[in-house]
């Protein structure tokens, strides 16, 4: 997935500072925004909306909250709404939007929608800045959970209820969060802040998005079209810049920051998104059946216990294929990255975010 394409066309729109100058103009010059700042003295809110996200949900969704977001959260700041236009615009704006000097940017959606507006913080490795400023202003992040799993908020035991979401937004609690950063196979640098994943579930992943307009069922039809010709295989794995180790017949490798995927199923119960650290948990040698009879302590998180699963708090970890077929899926928060070799490090703090 590259983003490059859509910071050259952010180069040719207006800037969101310049909407803020002259609100009407920008309601002429953008379709897809449909508010805009209108004081300087009250701090600047931007809300990334995927109209598509929930199967469209999102978007109906959107328009009923709106009122209901501009009356609790009017005296208190600017709200600028972006719809977005299609994959990767929410990277696109939301680097814009921190270099124009936005104090906060609020992702409305699902874990995609999320996953893209944190790569918007970042820019070729690099934090994106203020234009003024510098490092010393600082953007936080929201969330308004409205996708199909909305996996990241179950970590915080938050229910995909967008009133509760405004009033922790109006409320201002903002704690720090660690981010992940992923390579994938091109080299390319991306971050997420929920789960990384490879082989097996990654592959499920893939096939999840084609499903979406099953709702939560899609990780089901995802899962059983992964399960054809999947085959557990030897990866090796190095942790922390130490030694390579080779893990035998691997079903899938989660890399956690946070706790869910897949629509709720607790796959890395011990992460933290705030303790510096990722939780990393190796299923190995499971057999389609044991998905049967063991799904239900993949969703209670009590899988750990099990003989083939196993579980260690890294800073980084690499993995790469014994035998090399270019074959093995590797995801980022639910989005297909591409296929191994990856590796994963943490930044720890490295977003504010309103919780
Ligand atoms: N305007 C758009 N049209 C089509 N796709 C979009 C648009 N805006 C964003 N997207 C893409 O939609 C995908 C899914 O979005 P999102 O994650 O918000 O919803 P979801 O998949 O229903 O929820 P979840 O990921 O929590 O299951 C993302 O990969 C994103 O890139």
């Amino acid at each position: 997935m590259g983003y490059g394409f859509a910071v050259a066309a952010a180069m040719r729109k207006p800037s969101l500072l310049s909407m803020r100058a002259d609100q009407s103009s920008a309601l002429d010059l953008s379709s897809n925004l449909t508010g805009g700042y209108v004081s300087r003295s009250k701090k600047d809110f931007v809300f990334i909306v995927n109209p598509k996200g929930a199967n469209g949900r999102t978007g109906r969704e959107w328009k009923k909250l709106l009122p209901y977001l501009r009356t609790r959260l009017a005296g208190h700041c600017n709200i600028c709404e972006y719809i977005t236009s299609g994959p990767s615009h929410g990277v696109d704006i939301t680097r814009e939007a921190i270099r124009e000097g936005a104090d906060a940017v609020v992702a409305v959606g699902g874990d995609g929608t999320l996953h893209e507006v944190i790569n918007g913080f970042f820019r070729e490795g690099q934090p994106v800045t203020a234009l003024e400023g510098g490092p010393v202003h600082s953007t936080a992040l929201g969330l308004i959970p409205l996708g199909t799993g909305s996996d990241f908020a179950r970590t915080f035991s938050w229910r995909n209820d967008p009133y509760e979401a405004i009033e922790r937004i109006r409320k201002g609690f903002r704690s720090k969060l660690d981010v992940g950063t992923i390579t994938a196979d091109t080299g390319e640098q991306h971050f997420f802040i929920n789960v990384a994943d490879i082989h097996l579930s990654a592959k499920a992943g893939f096939y999840a998005s084609k499903f979406k307009r099953f709702g939560n069922l899609c990780y089901v039809l995802g899962s059983l079209r992964a399960f054809i010709g999947h085959e557990n295989r030897n990866l090796k794995v190095k942790i922390n810049d130490g030694e390579w180790e080779v893990f035998e017949k691997v079903t899938a490798i989660c890399i956690g920051n946070a706790k869910y995927f897949g629509g709720g199923m607790k796959i890395t119960p011990t992460a933290d998104p705030s303790n510096g650290s990722l939780e990393v948990v190796i299923l190995q040698d499971f057999k389609w059946y044991d998905f049967v009879l063991k799904l239900h302590k993949l969703y209670s998180g009590s899988h750990l216990s099990e003989k083939n699963v196993c579980l260690r708090s890294v800073k980084s970890i690499e993995v790469v294929e014994e035998m090399c077929k270019g074959d093995i899926y590797v995801q980022s928060d639910g989005e297909h990255l591409g296929y191994l070799p990856t590796k994963c490090s943490i930044l720890p703090g490295a977003i504010e975010f309103f919780c």
